[in-house]
């Protein structure tokens, strides 16, 4: 080839999408709530192992329900204080992908769960005024993400909001925004903190532990809607 031609390579800028807001779904106790949450898009189900949660299915239970699922959505296992031969226990059934740690579990509780089982984990944060999210996400560097929810009473699945404007800017990108979520509300929430993904329960439940097709439908279509 001549060496003195010289190729014109034109420059096309590649117009990237918006990142699509990731969606769990969490509690999910039925076969048809799965179906309806996967027919709408949901990247990822929960399962509650809390034995005190409404939402609880035991590990027999869940596995039952897991085998609905069709490939690319993830399953999340949600755990409280669990040790780890309980939560080794429910993987020994369950094909879970993801763990989430939503009681009072240390860095190292979460490390040594995690690394038995051999699974990646999310953490949960109990977002109060009082809590530094930096630090404490500083705290817990091995976690995939923080999932930001309220501080309730008990552990979570309380249907309460918190005060958006407590999350850093730098670590909003990253998160998991939850509690309180629903159809009426998340499209404000996107718009303001930008999370990596949000999650809902009992906003689009019409009995606890009892999904609400409709409103699952609405909820993702508010956040699709949301990122227009
Ligand atoms: O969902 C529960 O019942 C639950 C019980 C104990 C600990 C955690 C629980 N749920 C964890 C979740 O990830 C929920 O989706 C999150 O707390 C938000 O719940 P909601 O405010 O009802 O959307």
């Amino acid at each position: 080839m001549k060496t003195d031609t010289v190729l014109s390579v034109s420059s096309t800028s590649v117009a990237f999408r918006p990142q699509r807001t990731r969606i769990k779904i969490c509690g999910l106790t039925r076969a048809n709530d799965i179906a309806a949450a996967v027919a709408v898009g949901a990247d990822a189900l929960g399962f509650v192992f809390y034995e005190k949660s409404p939402r609880y299915v035991t590990a027999a239970e869940a596995a039952a329900l897991v085998r609905e699922i069709p490939p690319f959505v993830m399953t999340v296992g949600l755990f409280v204080n669990a040790s780890v031969a309980e939560v080794a226990a429910v993987c020994a059934q369950v094909p879970l992908q993801l763990l989430q740690f939503h009681g009072d579990e240390s860095p190292a509780d979460c490390m040594a769960i995690a690394q038995a089982v051999q699974r990646p984990f999310i953490r949960a944060a109990r977002v109060q005024p009082e809590l530094d999210l930096l630090e404490y996400q500083a705290q817990y560097t091995a976690a995939q993400a923080l999932l930001l929810d309220a501080h309730v009473t008990g552990y979570g699945g309380g249907g309460k909001v918190f005060d958006w404007s407590l999350i850093p800017e730098k670590l909003a990108p990253q998160a998991v925004l939850s509690g309180g979520l629903n159809v009426q509300n998340v499209a404000t929430a996107i718009k303001q903190v930008r999370p990596y993904a949000v999650d809902v329960s009992s906003g689009v439940e019409s009995a606890k532990g009892i999904k609400d097709h409709q409103l699952i439908q609405q909820f993702v279509a508010a956040v699709r809607q949301a990122e227009q």
